[in-house]
């Protein structure tokens, strides 16, 4: 269709700026068609449709910039066809800021039964009622195209650890091979005239060639973003930040890293440390909801009833009223009853936190003194709550 002036002027194209490095860690900025995401970025999970227990304001009012939406999930219920019919994912969830949408691959194989893994793409059940599916790279591009996705993710094959070399090389060349299937629906869609992104996916598992091999031919391919993905996925955490060491350094550098699925506290500040840019986890928000609370000294377990008097808030100095308005007491009562108030308040205080600690790498980056932030960040946690 013909593009007034106007529109073709807002438009923008896809852009990271890398603006600051110290060692490996960088400090950067992506711009997407819906705003600016400041890396390194948390991004909170609203895997269907919404961050659980969060208003998208409030989610906001944190300081998130993205959040991730799944493409698994959303095309079993409601389906992508009725989001679109109904404006897109921004306008359905009330979020006017940047998604980034995983492209279901992961969730197939964690998630659903009885499913058949072809060259072609993945014949799967629905894990809610068993009925059947199929997932092509090309299809996931068009249901995260339906969505209106602004940050896409190519299909990819991610296998649990360990495994066999033959088998991580496999899934290793079966992804490079999606990821230019995905590349091909993804311009054949127009995505880069709409300013979205395409990123590849590195896989690899834990073999030290096999990584490099794969961040080498998917940075030949021109995505607007590369994933490390295969990790998280019941590695040691050494295991994982060696595979970072060796896998960053053969990615492009002018271009985001995102870190499927990582992590907590410490595994985002050692990955920064290691060259990556973006990451999403369910942590905050799930441990929200199981009763543990992330504050600027470790972890904080509600449900222990050494908190069942204890009159002080989770962290008076803290912005965020969940941390500094209500006490241990009430907030271990809320979880002993299973009261919502008591998944909402954890949820909020998680979230807080995470977004706290990123700002906080944010600044030590841009004022050169990130090194000394993660040394003084792990003994704070060390310290233990007191
Ligand atoms: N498309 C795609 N490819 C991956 O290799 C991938 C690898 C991943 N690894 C994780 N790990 C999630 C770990 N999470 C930690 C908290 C409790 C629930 C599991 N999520 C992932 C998502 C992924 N998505």
């Amino acid at each position: 269709s013909e593009k007034t002036t106007e529109q073709a002027a807002t438009t923008k194209p896809f852009s990271f700026k890398l603006l600051k490095t110290e060692g490996m860690a960088r400090r950067g900025e992506i711009t997407t068609p819906h705003g600016k995401v400041r890396t390194p970025a948390f991004m909170p999970v609203g895997t269907q449709a919404t961050v659980k227990a969060m208003y998208p304001q409030q989610v906001r009012d944190l300081g998130a910039d993205v959040v991730l939406g799944n493409t698994y999930h959303l095309m079993l219920r409601p389906t992508a066809e009725r989001i679109a019919k109904l404006g897109g994912l921004h306008k359905f969830m009330g979020w006017d800021h940047t998604i980034l949408t995983d492209s279901g691959g992961f969730q197939v194989m964690s998630l659903s039964g009885l499913r058949k893994m072809t060259e072609e793409g993945v014949t799967f059940s629905s894990h809610h009622d068993g009925s059947k599916h199929f997932m092509s790279p090309e299809r996931s591009v068009e249901i995260q195209g339906l969505l209106g996705s602004d940050i896409q993710m190519q299909l990819d094959e991610c296998i649990a650890l360990p495994a066999e070399r033959s088998e991580v090389e496999r899934a290793m060349q079966l992804s490079l091979r999606w990821a230019e299937r995905s590349r091909n629906q993804f311009e054949s869609m127009g995505g880069p005239q709409k300013g979205q992104g395409l990123y590849g996916i590195v896989q690899g598992g834990d073999v030290p060639d096999l990584r490099i091999e794969s961040a080498q031919r998917l940075g030949e391919l021109p995505m607007e973003g590369y994933s490390v993905g295969g990790l998280a996925v019941g590695e040691p955490q050494a295991v994982m930040l060696k595979m970072l060491e060796i896998t960053t350094p053969a990615m492009p550098n002018d271009k985001p890293r995102y870190l499927m699925g990582v992590g907590t506290p410490e595994d985002i500040l050692e990955s920064v440390a290691r060259g990556i840019d973006q990451f999403d986890c369910v942590m905050p928000t799930r441990a929200g909801r199981h009763g543990l609370a992330y504050t600027r000294f470790g972890k904080v377990n509600l449900k222990n009833a050494r908190h069942s008097e204890d009159p002080r808030p989770l962290d008076e100095e803290s912005q965020c009223e969940a941390a500094s308005k209500y006490s241990r007491a009430y907030l271990h009562h809320l979880v002993r009853v299973n009261e919502g108030l008591g998944a909402m308040l954890l949820t909020w205080n998680n979230l807080a936190y995470y977004q706290y600690l990123m700002q906080g790498i944010r600044d030590a980056i841009d004022e050169g003194r990130f090194e000394e932030f993660r040394q003084q960040t792990k003994e704070d946690w060390a310290r233990g709550d007191l």
